[in-house]
Parts: structure tokens; C-alpha cells; sequence
């Protein structure tokens, strides 16, 4: 296969790129291969063609899977033949048609009838009828089962594929795109529509040849009627001319946004719409602004935005030429008939046709016309069809960007967890991707086995970035990080994953039950109800018990329950009072307080690190664990920390220091991205730096 040539878009360079302003949008296409690409009618559909086969080991992946699906073989195998009856039947009828009318033609000039022949194909054109409709009925059913059984299948593997992905390879925007391409056309659609595209452009292409052999033979030795056949044809011819140019959305392409007014618009539209912006917007009194805003926006932008679904490409040609083609085009259909007219009008007595003739023709070419043009739309849908079923399987291939060591960690000598994890970051430098600058600047220290360490500094100062790297988050862009003395990056991520136990700053409430929330921090344990209380009561999650629905409470329903219309009580609909409320919908969600949520991501670390029997954890991580608390649960949780650690070792981020730098072995002190002050409390208070200056600046709050 011939490697694909690269395209640059380089806006500047109008040799290779047009730029065309398309509403709100700057819409750039790639004229750098133009001159190749054909651009005669019909021939353009070959290059479609072209273009598909190059990505048929897409197609023969998809066919191999489809293939291993259980129970789908004996499926497609009845598929097959039975697409092609279906397709070579319309022929069958139409040649039963025609013999009809041959027949009553000849009986107009003849007054004689063959009764058998004539009770032969009528009986032949009421089975080619009836077989139409049976055969259309049995495809339907055997699609409809293929379809569910696809559609399962890739539903599965589309979840397996993203689940498994790890940071920065699900934020890559690549991987966003397709994500959320497919949440409008799902992924599993997309394969059925495909298999379905790919089975009716081959049936078409069928129905086609045998039509164009029936017609061929309605035509042959009638020299008018050829004549006829081709004018019925004019107006299929014109439009074909007209309508088969290159797809407007074949073709490299891009759009860029960068319209003040659109992006507002909808900035504000996400804003009013979205269910986290609600308290703001009820508190700030934002409600009569944002919709005030948003409507002036929409009314300045009215001339510029083309339609509410996005941008459309521009076509060919100014659309007062295709109006006048059309108006010029149409009469073309009337040909054949004022054709016979005056044929008939001239010389009644030699006209070589019929009227029967005259209907013969029109319906076989007609029926062939549109079998072509069918085709030609077929050929549009699949090669469409094909490129998204490339974006679905590069997809499926986007390998993670964080790679997985050999090295077992839970097989090697040095790991002992009864004498915690040691961490040494040795000249780490860091930049979250694209970014030039650095996050963390050479930085080195050692955190000894089962020691307690604090890393303190101001917002920004890069606390969240060294967790985010010692739990492989991210990869270190120079340096190296060391558990128990090896690179992190040798080990297996599973061991890694196993041995650390981490709370971001920003945790998740997965859209599960609380107890779900809580089990998911040991998945072998993840429905041990015992557990899961345990790993609650040392979280200082044990409210949960008060709540109605206790451990099956939801905070964020992932499923809502509603009646007919929305309102959930005393509306009346259809005339009827209508009451939902003993259905009690949604009843089992409640929203929660901040330093419950809290508490309820700290119960799933400590059913990892703590609870679990199986816990491999020597090393906890806690990003501003108590951010949310109240001082007492902040007290509670450090004490209860101190007393089950054992030999754990533990590191935390925050800004408060106090109770816990006191107690700490080691105290880091980071300010744009370098460590700056490392040691004890007493050390740094000696020193009387950095540190020092904020511990005393708390203090002085407390006074
Ligand atoms: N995902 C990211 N992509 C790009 N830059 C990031 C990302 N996360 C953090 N940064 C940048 O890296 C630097 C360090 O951020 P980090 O989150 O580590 O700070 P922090 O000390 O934990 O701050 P805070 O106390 O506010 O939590 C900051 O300049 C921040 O803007």
C-alpha cells in the first residue's frame, strides 16, 4: 500500500490550503493533491472507491471479529444468499412485468392468447412479488438478531478499551474526540451501520447488473425504443452529470473557532445547562444575566452562525446555479413521452412502439436509474462508513503512554511491608505535556521506610505533582524516582497500584451507591458489607448508617426514574390527576456536605490500605486530606492515622501545618517547583526560614 502523503496545514501557505470564513467558523481545506484527485462525474465515486479498499484491513479486522462473535456465523452465512436473492428479485419481477406486457401487446395485434404461458407469468410476477416480501422479512429478522449481538459485543469492548486507559492517555484531545464522537453515533451502531453499508452497496451493485440485463434485453433489436430508453434517461443523465462531482465532505479538513460572540454563546449555554453551575448561579443571582447575555449573543450572531448542528462545508457552486439547473433540468423528464407523441402524431400508421412499449421502457430504465443512483449513494455512505470505522479502531489501538515495568515489586527482596516503603526522588524534573515550563525542577530527597513525611507550600508550588508522579500518574521528564530502591518505572504498574494507596485532592464520587463507593477501594472485597463498615467507621463515614437508604444511598443517580411528563406529582395529564409519588422516584439519592464526600473517599483509601485482608499497601499518600473537615474530624482522623499506620509509610500535602508537621520525620518545603526547606519540625523551626515564617504566620491566626 502506497504510504499516505502528509498534509501540513500551514494557514500561510495558500498553495497547499484554502481558507474560506464559513459563518463563525474559519473553515480550511487541503488543496495540495486537487489537481490529482478526479474530478470528472462518476469517476470521482471510483476514487471513493479507491479510497475504501486502501482501508480494507479495517473492514476484514471488523469482519474477523464479527466472525468470532458467538453464534453470529450460521447468521452471516444465511445473510449472504439471502441479500443476493433479495437483490436479484426486483430483476426477476421486472422481467415477469415486461413479458406481460409483451404479452398484451401481442394480443392487441394478434387477438390471440396463449392461456398457459399467460397463467405461467402471471403466476411467475405473483411469486416474484411474493418472494420479495418473504425475503425482505427473513433478512430483516437475521439482521435484527446480527445487529443486537454486534451492537453487545462492541458495547463491551468499547468500555474494556477506555477503562483501561490510563491518565494521560484518556486526556489526550485525540482520544476526548473520539469519546465524544461516539457518545452521539454509538460506538456499537457505527460497526452494525457499517457491515449494513458494505452488504447494501454490494446488493445495489447486484440489483443494478441484473436490472441493466433486463433492460438490456427489453431494449435489444428495438432501435426506437433504445432511442426512448436513453430519453427517459436524460434527466438521470443531467443530474448525475450535476450531483456526481466529488462529495463536498471528501477531502482533508478543518474548522477553527474563534468568534467572541459564538463562544460565549455557548459558554454560557454549558453554564446554564449544567447542574454543578446551579448553586452559583441561584446564590450570585445570575439567572436573569446569563439568559439576557446569552440571548443577545445568539440574536448578534444570527446572521453569522449557519444552523444550530455545526458547521456544513461550503459547496461547489453558488446555489442560484443549482436552483437554474434544476428549473432547466425537469422538463428532460417529459422527453420520451412528447417523443412518442410526436412520432405517433407524424406517422400513425409506422410507429415502431407501442404504448405498452412505452410503459415497458420507462419503468426498466427508470427502475435502473434509480438502482445507479442508489449506488452512487452507497458508495458515499460507505466510504464515510469505512473512515469512522478507522477512528473506531485506532481507538481500540491508542496504546497507553505510561508503560508497564517487568520488575515484580511483591516478588522482590527488598519489599518487606512490615517495613513500609521508601521513596527517593533523585534530580526529578517535571512539565505536564506541551507545557515549556517546568512543574518540578531537579529535585531530589528520600523518604525512609514506614517514615512520616509533609510536603507544605503555597498553591501551585508543584505538592500535587510529586504524589501525581510517585503513583505514575505521570512519568518524571528527566530524573528518576525510586521505590525501595528501584525505578518506578521498571516495576509493573499492577504492583505499583497494589503497593500505594492515594487520595487526590480532588476525589471521585463514582455515580455508584455508597457502599459501592467505599467497597471499590478493594475490588477482590469491593461487596463485603463487614468491610465496607469498617473501612466507613475509620473514615469517619459512619453517618452513612442515619441515612435512609444507608449504604445503598446515591449521590449522583446514574439512572433518573420519571413518570409520563416530568412533574413527579399532582399534574394532570390526558385529563387524569396524576400522582407519582408512592413510586417514590429517585428516592434513593441525596446529596451530601463537602466533608462528607470527604469522608467517604477516606473510607476507600482505608479499605485499601487498612481494611483489606490482602493489602499490599506500604505507602499512603493524601493530598489535603482534610481540606473539607471540621477541626474535631481533622483531630480524629490524624490520631486514628497515627495508631493504625503500623509501619506504613505516609506522606501528606497540605497547607495546614500544625498537629501533623509536628510529628513528622520529614517536612519538605516546595516553592515553584523546588524543594527549598527539608527536614524536621524542630530543624526548620531552627533554621528560621520559609517554614518557620508560615508556622508562625498560622500561629498568630490562632491568637
Ligand atoms: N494537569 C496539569 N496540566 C498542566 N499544568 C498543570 C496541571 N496540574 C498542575 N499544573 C501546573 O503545575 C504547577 C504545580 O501544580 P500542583 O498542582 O502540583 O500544585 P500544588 O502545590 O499541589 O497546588 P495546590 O496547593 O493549589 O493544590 C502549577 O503551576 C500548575 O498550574
Amino acid at each position: 500500500m502506497p504510504e499516505p502523503a502528509t498534509v501540513l496545514f500551514d494557514p500561510d501557505d495558500y498553495s497547499i490550503v484554502k481558507h474560506t470564513k464559513l459563518g463563525v467558523w474559519d473553515y480550511y481545506t487541503d488543496i495540495s493533491g486537487s489537481r490529482s484527485r478526479f474530478n470528472l462525474p462518476l469517476l470521482s465515486k471510483i476514487q471513493l472507491v479507491i479510497e475504501a479498499s486502501q482501508q480494507s484491513h479495517h473492514v476484514t479486522r471488523m469482519l474477523q471479529d464479527l466472525l468470532s462473535i458467538p453464534g453470529c456465523r450460521p447468521y452471516f452465512a444465511l445473510l449472504v444468499p439471502l441479500k443476493l436473492a433479495e437483490a436479484s428479485v426486483p430483476a426477476i419481477s421486472l422481467w415477469y412485468s415486461s413479458q406481460l406486457l409483451l404479452m398484451v401487446e401481442k394480443a392487441m395485434a394478434e387477438r390471440t392468447v396463449s392461456t398457459e404461458a399467460l397463467l405461467w407469468t402471471a403466476g411467475g410476477r405473483i411469486a416474484a412479488v411474493l418472494a420479495e416480501r418473504l425475503l425482505a422479512d427473513v433478512v430483516e429478522y437475521v439482521q435484527d438478531y446480527l445487529q443486537e449481538r454486534i451492537e453487545r459485543y462492541y458495547s463491551v469492548r468499547v468500555v474494556q478499551t477506555v477503562a483501561k486507559f490510563d491518565f494521560p492517555t484518556f486526556s489526550d484531545t485525540n482520544v476526548q474526540r473520539q469519546i465524544e464522537n461516539r457518545s452521539y453515533i454509538s460506538f456499537s451502531e457505527t460497526t452494525w451501520e457499517v457491515v449494513v453499508s458494505i452488504i447494501q452497496t454490494f446488493s445495489t451493485a447486484i440489483r443494478v447488473s441484473s436490472q441493466f440485463g433486463v433492460v438490456f434485453n427489453v431494449l435489444r433489436g428495438h432501435q426506437e425504443a433504445a432511442v426512448l430508453g436513453l430519453l427517459t434517461s436524460a434527466k438521470f443523465i443531467l443530474d448525475a452529470l450535476n450531483t456526481f462531482k466529488p462529495d463536498r465532505w471528501v477531502g482533508v479538513h478543518a474548522y477553527k473557532m474563534s468568534d467572541k460572540d459564538y463562544l460565549v454563546q455557548e459558554g454560557l449555554k454549558c453554564t446554564i445547562l449544567s447542574e454543578t453551575s446551579r448553586k452559583d448561579i441561584v446564590a450570585g443571582g445570575l439567572g436573569d444575566y446569563l439568559w439576557q447575555e446569552f440571548k443577545r449573543r445568539f440574536e448578534s450572531l444570527k446572521e453569522r452562525v449557519p444552523g444550530d448542528t455545526g458547521p456544513y462545508p461550503p459547496g461547489h457552486e453558488p446555489k442560484w446555479r443549482e436552483k437554474l439547473f434544476d428549473y432547466a433540468s425537469d422538463p428532460f423528464d417529459a422527453l420520451a413521452q412528447i417523443y412518442t407523441c410526436f412520432r405517433v402524431i407524424n406517422s400513425p400508421t409506422s410507429v415502431p412502439f407501442s404504448l405498452a412499449t412505452l410503459q415497458l421502457v420507462n419503468s426498466a430504465v427508470s427502475s435502473l436509474n434509480q438502482g445507479l443512483y442508489n449506488l452512487g449513494d452507497g458508495i458515499n455512505s460507505l466510504s464515510a462508513k469505512i473512515g469512522q470505522l478507522r477512528d473506531f479502531y485506532e481507538l481500540f489501538d491508542t496504546p497507553n503512554k505510561i508503560e508497564d515495568g517487568t520488575v515484580s515489586l511483591m516478588e522482590e527482596k527488598t519489599w518487606d511491608l512490615s517495613r513500609g516503603t521508601s521513596v527517593e526522588f533523585k534530580n526529578v524534573s517535571f512539565s505536564y505535556s506541551g507545557d515549556e515550563e517546568l512543574a518540578l525542577k531537579n529535585v531530589s530527597f528520600e523518604i525512609g521506610q514506614g517514615h512520616l513525611c509533609v510536603i507544605v507550600g503555597e498553591n501551585g508550588s508543584g505538592k500535587s505533582t510529586i504524589l501525581n508522579l510517585i503513583t505514575r500518574i505521570y512519568d518524571v521528564t528527566e530524573g528518576q524516582i525510586l521505590i525501595n530502591g528501584m525505578d518506578i518505572r521498571t516495576l509493573k504498574l499492577d504492583d505499583v497500584r497494589k503497593a500505594v494507596a492515594v487520595l487526590f485532592q480532588e476525589y471521585a464520587m463514582f455515580s455508584l451507591t455508597l457502599g459501592e463507593n467505599i467497597g471499590l477501594g478493594d475490588p477482590v472485597h469491593a461487596n463485603d458489607m463487614d468491610m465496607i463498615q469498617e473501612a466507613a467507621k475509620l473514615g469517619g463515614a459512619d453517618f452513612i448508617n442515619t441515612l435512609p437508604h444507608k449504604f445503598d444511598t446515591y449521590i449522583s443517580r446514574p439512572v433518573y426514574e420519571h413518570g409520563y411528563g416530568y412533574p413527579p406529582s399532582d399534574s394532570v395529564f390526558f385529563g387524569k390527576e396524576v400522582d407519582f409519588k408512592k413510586l417514590k422516584f429517585n428516592d434513593d439519592q441525596r446529596d451530601l456536605s463537602g466533608g462528607q464526600k470527604q469522608r467517604i473517599a477516606l473510607s476507600r483509601t482505608f479499605m485499601k490500605s487498612l481494611v483489606s485482608p490482602s493489602s499490599k499497601v506500604g505507602l499512603l499518600l493524601f493530598d489535603e486530606p482534610s481540606a473539607a473537615l471540621d477541626p474535631k474530624a481533622e483531630h480524629d482522623l490524624f490520631t486514628r492515622l497515627r495508631e493504625l499506620r503500623g509501619n506504613k509509610t505516609m506522606v501528606f500535602s497540605t497547607h495546614r501545618f500544625g498537629k501533623l508537621t509536628r510529628h513528622a520525620d520529614l517536612i519538605l518545603y516546595v516553592d515553584k517547583g523546588n524543594i527549598v526547606e527539608a527536614g524536621n519540625h524542630v530543624n526548620l523551626m531552627e533554621r528560621n526560614g520559609e517554614y518557620a515564617k508560615f508556622w508562625n504566620l498560622q500561629a498568630e491566626d490562632f491568637l
